[in-house]
């Protein structure tokens, strides 16, 4: 009998293993530093495979620039909702920039795989730390950008920092190099030169690898 129900339950087990896996494909998250073109990217993706990937939208305490709508870019909140949400265990992953909270609620990873899509997000380094290890499993792009020169020049160009808020995200940017660039912390490193060329090599690896059946 007691064989009998050991046998039973590693069937159940393995059939919930396999509808978990089909039901949560791992996700696709991207990091770099502010400015390194992980938005361009992303975009791109997204423009080509529509029915593919759900972009999660990220809580943030900070502003909207302009242009910047809710629920699209961002669902901004305050700080104080924001302390009880995560009080309340209610994001998968957060970080501290710039006197700001970030994080993705589970409620937005949900929302992406019940309509049967691939989870893609944006998230900064803190964050990577907190899902490698989860039991998403989601694979990590790392885009490099090609110089600190060029990243000065981009995020200056796109005109949405102060001098301030610049010097911050240049300061960061060192840090996250080198966390990008350390062994085995990603699945693959994307030096974003010619945005043309970076694409052309992101998309191969998400056919080869993120779109396979067995993902
Ligand atoms: N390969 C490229 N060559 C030249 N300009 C680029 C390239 N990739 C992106 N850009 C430009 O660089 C700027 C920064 O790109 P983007 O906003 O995508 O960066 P990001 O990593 O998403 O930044 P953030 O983390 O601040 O949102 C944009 O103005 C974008 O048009």
């Amino acid at each position: 009998m007691n064989r009998q129900l050991c046998r039973i339950e590693r069937i159940l087990l393995v059939i919930q293993f396999r509808t978990f896996k089909m039901q949560t494909p791992r996700p696709l998250v991207f990091c770099g530093p502010s400015g390194s073109g992980k938005s361009t990217l992303v975009k791109r993706l997204m423009t080509n495979f529509p029915d593919r990937f759900g972009f999660t939208v990220s809580h943030t305490t900070r502003a909207p620039r302009p242009g910047e709508i809710n629920g699209q870019h961002y669902y901004f909140t305050d700080k104080e909702t924001m302390r009880k949400a995560l009080e309340n265990g209610e994001f998968i992953e957060h970080a501290v920039f710039s006197g700001n909270t970030y994080g993705t609620s589970y409620k937005t990873i949900e929302d992406v795989t019940k309509q049967g899509k691939i989870v893609l997000m944006d998230i900064d380094m803190e964050g990577v730390k907190q899902v490698k290890n989860t039991a998403l499993k989601p694979w990590c792009v790392f885009v490099q950008p090609p110089s600190m020169d060029e990243l000065r020049t981009r995020l200056v160009e796109r005109q949405t920092e102060s001098p301030e808020s610049l010097e911050k995200r240049m300061a960061k940017a060192h840090e996250e190099i080198s966390f990008g660039l350390e062994p085995n912390n990603f699945d693959k490193i994307i030096v974003n030169d010619n945005l043309l060329r970076a694409y052309e090599e992101l998309e191969k690896f998400v056919i080869e690898n993120v779109l396979t059946h067995d993902n």
